[in-house]
């Protein structure tokens, strides 16, 4: 596993063969002003275009210091490999966001080679304002079990929509946020017979993006071909900004496990997936390389 100080991006995960999990584009660029483009962006305080920030805040372009002393997390048991990254304000964001706050990531490999992602972010205002954010992480894929859940079309001015399909394909740019998910997603890629499963906490939504051809042309940093192996799905907290008052704190945990599977179209038993593995995560966004999510309630 590869960690960047730059954005606090998890940029490389790779199996017990040598294989890498994560789509890092041929063309990132691994300094400011662009974030990186793939591992595992994270995106506060803002998810999105919208609002006072660069598209998506500024947590994905700052650079990120160790925490040498975190406050302790109670759940350390199962791993014993792993890293705390702190980002506080500095004096020119206070122009952009003028709250004092302090995030915390932890970034973990359990000894079955999980990824687990602990976010906490603290209100550190002195003034005794609150503030509120919107929070994500980024994954790639063909999309089943999603089907009945309403979604935001970023690509139709946010307008709400309920999923139709029996199983989300992708044969043109896609851009969703589908709100209020379960907390279990399974991402099969059939290529590599491989299916990841994510289980998220405090991150109610889920973005699910693919630019494809003609967007990832004009992306500067994406290659022309590298949409047909990825599949961006971010667990996310979009529709309703997180407020948080003077000495609150927001945890939002991720865990992302990678599993061999046999699936075949229409086969998917999600559950026998998920409890044959030994997985739970928190997330904000990741990237893979991925052609099927289900998720699972
Ligand atoms: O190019 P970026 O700022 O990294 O954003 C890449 C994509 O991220 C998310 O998935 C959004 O829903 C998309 O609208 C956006 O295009």
């Amino acid at each position: 596993m590869q960690v960047y100080l730059y954005g606090a991006n998890v940029t490389s995960w790779k199996n017990d063969h040598g294989e890498e999990l994560l789509f890092v584009s041929s063309k990132a660029v691994f300094k400011p002003p662009k974030a990186i483009r793939g591992g595992i962006p994270i995106c506060f305080p803002q998810v999105g275009g919208l609002g006072n920030f660069e598209q998506h805040g500024f947590a994905r372009t700052r650079v990120w210091t160790i925490d040498q002393n975190p406050p302790p997390l109670q759940e350390s048991n199962s791993y014993r490999a792993f890293v705390d990254l702190i980002l506080r304000p500095s004096e020119g964001d206070f122009k952009f966001w003028p709250h004092s706050y302090e995030f915390r990531l932890r970034v973990a490999l359990t000894p079955g080679g999980d990824i687990i992602l602990i976010s906490r972010i603290r209100n550190t205002n002195r003034d005794g304002k609150p503030f509120t954010f919107t929070y994500a992480f980024h994954t790639e894929v063909r999309v089943e079990g999603l089907e009945t859940m309403d979604y935001l079309d970023n690509l139709k001015g946010k307008e709400r929509f309920t999923e139709q399909a029996d199983a989300l394909t992708f044969e043109s740019e896609v851009d969703k946020t589908y709100v209020s998910t379960p907390n279990k997603i399974a991402i099969i890629d059939h290529e590599k017979k491989r299916t990841y499963v994510v289980w998220k906490e405090g991150m109610p939504d889920a973005v699910v993006w693919n630019p494809w051809d003609k967007k990832a042309k004009a992306i500067a940093d994406f290659g022309d071909d590298e949409y047909k192996h990825m599949l961006c799905v971010e667990p996310a907290a979009i529709e309703d900004p997180i407020p948080l008052k003077p000495g609150e704190e927001w945890t939002g945990r991720m865990h992302l496990s990678a599993v061999p599977s046999s699936y075949c179209s229409g086969q998917l038993d999600p559950k026998r997936v998920l409890y044959g593995t030994n997985c739970c995560i928190y997330l904000i966004a990741v990237w893979q390389r991925v052609s099927t999510v289900s998720s699972i309630t």
